[in-house]
């Protein structure tokens, strides 16, 4: 495999430009995972690597290959689909085996590299089985499989676990994790569902409206958001402006006076039903006063609608509570993602992150 590099990349349909000016790296043998909202252009990213959507501008290297003029099958970067696309007709083995054959290479030879991809995947057994005949997540593997018999430089996979149950997708996930790291394919693996990237991916590119807000490790981009954007689509969903004329809001910082954007998760709005037992050393971070406003029942615990002025801000708690329950909500300060805040919102200017 080699390293995948995109360069100022742009693409669309027609006249309509869906991604701008794209940078990334995936290094040799890394799998980076594309996040982001519906219809952001992760797809049409995919589809321009793999010369299914041309592209208008910038290069795609795979390894020292530029590609980006090359026919789709010139490319040598093979695409794992949402719908396996499996030939139904076929036999696993067939399946596994197609683009070899497609390639002309000697049936020995296919028949060599079936039995291995079919024990890495583990299928062994089932080669002659019609791929109608097994589960969702069987015929994923069989994808993935017949994607890397063909040893591509970069393998690219489109939401790869959408169409899979649940509790399958969660142990598919696994195996296409421990896959990757054995086998050290190089890879860009498309998802909407940003727990899923920080399991499976070295690093997380999130994408909002066909640009890159931000990359980095899925600790980085899960603990230090560099963008509003970012912030919020990795979960920290409350968000305030600061300063507020809202009296149910107590902020206080170490520095800073500007005008901010503040977001928080709600796992990190402790919430009490006793103001007296927020700490009195609890110096910097923010308070906030309110009553319940809804009470959700979660599994592991209830997340609370607290309506707090004109604010609905959302706790985690491990008990549910009645509405109109007076409460009080702490976040600590190392818990605030904050933002300075941008008031004419033009194109070059972005919300920076500042630490308070
Ligand atoms: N064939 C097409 N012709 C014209 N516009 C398209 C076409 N395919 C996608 N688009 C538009 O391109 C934009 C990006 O779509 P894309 O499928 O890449 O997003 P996505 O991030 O993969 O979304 P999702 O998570 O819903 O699959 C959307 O506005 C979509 O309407």
């Amino acid at each position: 495999m080699a390293h995948l590099h995109i360069k100022n990349l742009q693409a669309g349909y027609g006249k309509k430009m869906i991604l701008d000016n794209i940078n990334l790296t995936v290094e040799q043998g890394e799998m980076i995972a594309l996040l982001g909202p519906s219809g952001c252009g992760k797809t049409t990213l995919l589809n321009a690597l793999c010369g299914f959507v041309p592209v208008s501008n910038g290069e795609i290297f795979a390894g020292d290959r530029a590609v980006s003029q090359l026919p789709a099958e010139k490319r040598n970067i093979t695409m794992v689909f949402q719908s396996y696309a499996l030939w139904p007709h076929m036999t696993v083995a067939q399946n596994i085996g197609y683009g070899l054959k497609v390639q002309k290479a000697k049936r020995v030879e296919i028949e060599n590299r079936v039995t291995e991809l079919l024990n890495i995947v583990k299928l062994e057994g089932l080669e002659d089985e019609k791929v109608t005949a097994l589960s969702g997540g069987q015929r994923q593997r069989v994808a993935l499989a017949r994607a890397l018999a063909i040893r591509p430089d970069v393998l690219v996979l489109d939401e790869p676990l959408s169409n899979l149950d649940a509790k399958v997708r969660l142990s598919v996930r696994h195996e296409i994790k421990a896959l990757q790291k054995q086998l050290g394919f190089t890879s860009l693996i498309v998802t909407h569902d940003q727990e899923e990237a920080l399991v499976m991916a070295d690093r997380i590119a999130v994408l909002n409206q066909g640009k890159i807000e931000q990359i980095g490790t899925p600790e980085e981009i899960y603990h230090h958001p560099s963008t509003p954007f970012v912030a919020d689509f990795m979960g920290a969903e409350n968000h305030i402006e600061w300063p507020t004329n809202d009296d149910a809001f107590h902020l206080s910082l170490n520095n800073h006076a500007a005008p901010l954007d503040i977001y928080f998760r709600s796992e990190n709005a402790v919430l009490s039903t006793q103001p007296s037992a927020i700490k009195d050393d609890f110096h910097t971070g923010l308070v906030i006063n309110g009553h319940v406003a809804q009470s959700v029942f979660f599994g592991n615990n209830y997340q609370i609608s607290v309506r707090c002025g004109k604010h609905t801000i959302q706790a985690d708690h491990d008990q549910n509570l009645p509405e109109h329950t007076p409460v009080t909500l702490r976040v600590p300060i190392d818990a605030l993602y904050a933002f300075t805040k941008n008031e004419k919102h033009s194109e070059h200017q972005k919300n920076h992150a500042v630490s308070v």
